[in-house]
């Protein structure tokens, strides 16, 4: 056996996959069978067997996974690894707060930093005041940052959010996401072409898979309609409270261990809506996310 080295997978397709080499080279490998459902931006180590051909030996331990729902409720692995989810909103389609509690919650239960981005602000009539969702999440800890890709806006601020580590844009249709990768990767189609010519049997790869794709900023992206879709499936309520940042840091004072914050007496979590320190309408979104 030649000697094991370390990669990441770039994207898959069928029962092969790309991987990238610590000098960014990127080899085509099969897997072996009880590794199939390595993902996008799995670390792995990988050898050339005795014809040269690249074999994927090991999927490391992954730090997240990103999953998809289908409509059938099926979980569906995407992409692992990530420093980050950017969930991009903008003055239209109007945004669907309830949604961007979901995808936080399901960020901060990855885990992944979540940043919110403020897409189309162009669309905002001049000194219009911000809506008040993105006060909340400033005063959460989440980056907001304000974007316009026809004018120019807060690209920079963008490219410097994405300069380090594994990052992926998600939103309802319509908010610009397409818009925005075109901006950060103008070479996109000529990759995709690359990559799909490295797929080889007549270029069976598509584009539906998660890929990954370095950033001239620095850092990556890793898009795929899938990937800019996902919506998070349900979660339990221990998920949920641990996915509110501001729940999941008062939940141990609740007088009840099992505290469900919503009826109990004693609970710290419906003292601190009372008394102004959550967002009375972020502990609704927790209420309509819990399960029935
Ligand atoms: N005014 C304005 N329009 C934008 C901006 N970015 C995108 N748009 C427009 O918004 C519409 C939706 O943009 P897309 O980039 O296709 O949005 P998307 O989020 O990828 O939407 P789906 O493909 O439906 O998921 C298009 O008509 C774009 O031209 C922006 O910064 N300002
Ligand atoms: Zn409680």
């Amino acid at each position: 056996m030649t000697q094991s080295m370390a990669g990441r997978v770039v994207t898959r397709f069928g029962s092969q996959v790309l991987v990238e080499d610590d000098q960014g080279a990127v080899h085509r490998c099969t897997t072996r069978r009880r590794l199939e459902h390595g993902v996008c931006n799995d670390r792995v180590q990988w050898h050339r067997d005795a014809q040269g051909h690249g074999v994927v030996t090991d999927i490391l331990p992954r730090t997240n996974l990103l999953e998809r729902v289908d409509p059938r409720g099926n979980h569906k692995s995407v992409a692992a690894n990530l420093s980050q989810v950017v969930v991009v909103i903008a003055p239209a389609p109007e945004p669907n707060w309830s949604l961007v509690d979901r995808y936080l919650a399901a960020i901060e239960r990855m885990p992944a930093r979540g940043v919110i981005l403020f897409n189309k602000v162009d669309l905002l009539p001049m000194g219009s005041p911000l809506p008040s969702p993105l006060t909340e999440y400033r005063d959460l800890g989440y980056d907001v940052i304000h974007a316009s890709v026809p004018n120019d806006r807060g690209m920079d601020t963008l490219r410097a959010a994405l300069s380090s580590g594994v990052s992926v844009l998600v939103g309802q249709s319509g908010v610009g996401k397409s818009s925005l990768v075109k901006a950060l990767l103008p070479d996109l189609e000529i990759r995709i072409g690359a990559l799909s010519e490295m797929g080889g049997e007549g270029g069976r790869h598509t584009t539906t898979n998660a890929t990954l794709y370095p950033l001239e900023c620095g850092g990556a992206l890793i898009d795929s309609p899938g990937v800019r879709d996902f919506t998070p499936g349900p979660a339990s309520r221990e998920a949920l409270v641990q996915g509110f940042v501001e729940l999941r840091e008062r939940a141990g004072e609740c007088r009840f261990q099992d505290c469900s914050h919503t009826v109990e007496p004693g609970c710290a979590v419906i003292e601190a809506v009372k008394a102004g320190h959550i967002s009375p309408r972020r502990y609704e979104s927790y209420r309509n996310l819990l399960p029935g």
